[in-house]
């Protein structure tokens, strides 16, 4: 199957408000399969609100969601998410591989019991986030950027067509960002990606696509981005940080 060979993420003219305010404004956008789309914007723009919708956690108020092409509950198993790390409680007292197995569940299933397949998944997505030396360790006993990988390889242990993450660099320091982007990279090759950042000079090396959210939803190409469009986007809220000389 090449890559961009169908729309996976479709949104037909999209309103959401939580209470009274809108948070997100008649948006109309469509993601391709093989995607690596960077989502930007200012604080309270709504991009994690955006990422909700997808998932099918609320609905639109107004407007069409429709994820590989059916209903968003109908298809989460296909989805993987990584949550914003500070809204991770990361003191459990459990293991990185408990934790990681814990992508394994499924409705319906005992899960507490796992099989030679989950065992087999968790061990592989772990090597492949490199915190398999980790395993036995308990969550309290790791760094920011060690429980980040953890956190993805349990949404990998999913086995995703489609990887959400929500700030995932947050909190790591630059060169453990540019580790995780070029896992994402290697993920890329067989999974479509949606990233939130407020890193867009840097997440221009990476993406293909970067959409800009601040209740309405522009997209471009990365080649497209100039100081214009981020200034458009952004207005007063600008706050980027750039760790390469990389132009934009
Ligand atoms: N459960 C909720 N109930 C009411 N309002 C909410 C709720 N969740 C978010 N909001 C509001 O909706 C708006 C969009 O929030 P959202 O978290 O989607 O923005 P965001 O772009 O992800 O922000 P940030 O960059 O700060 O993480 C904000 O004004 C926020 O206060």
């Amino acid at each position: 199957m090449g890559r961009f060979a169908k729309n996976i993420v479709e949104f037909d003219n999209v309103s959401f408000r939580y209470q009274t305010s809108p948070v997100l404004k008649e948006i109309t956008f469509a993601m391709r399969e093989g995607e690596f789309l960077g989502l930007v914007g200012p604080n309270g723009g709504g991009k994690s609100t955006l990422l909700k919708l997808i998932m099918g956690l609320i609905k639109p108020d107004q407007g069409d969601v429709r994820i590989f092409g059916s209903h968003p509950q109908k298809v989460c198993r296909k989805l993987g998410y990584v949550p914003q790390f500070a809204r991770f409680p990361s003191d459990f007292p459990i293991t990185v591989e408990e934790t990681v197995l814990m992508g394994r569940i499924r409705p319906g299933k005992l899960w507490l019991r796992y099989n030679k397949e989950d065992k087999a998944v968790a061990l592989r997505v772990m090597q492949e986030t490199g915190v398999a030396e980790f395993a036995q360790r308990t969550l309290d006993q790791l760094s920011g950027g060690q429980l980040q990988r953890v956190l993805i390889a349990r949404a990998l242990a999913t086995e995703p067509e489609l990887l959400l993450l929500d700030e995932p660099t947050a909190s790591v320091d630059s060169h453990q960002e540019k580790g995780v982007f070029e896992l994402f990279k290697e993920l890329n090759k067989r999974m479509s990606i949606i990233v939130i950042s407020h890193d867009i000079g840097f997440i221009t090396n990476y993406v293909d696509r970067v959409a800009c959210l601040n209740k309405e939803l522009l997209c471009h190409e990365t080649h497209a981005i100039t100081p214009d469009v981020i200034e458009q986007m952004y207005g007063d809220h600008i706050h980027m940080i750039h760790h390469h000389t990389h132009s934009i």
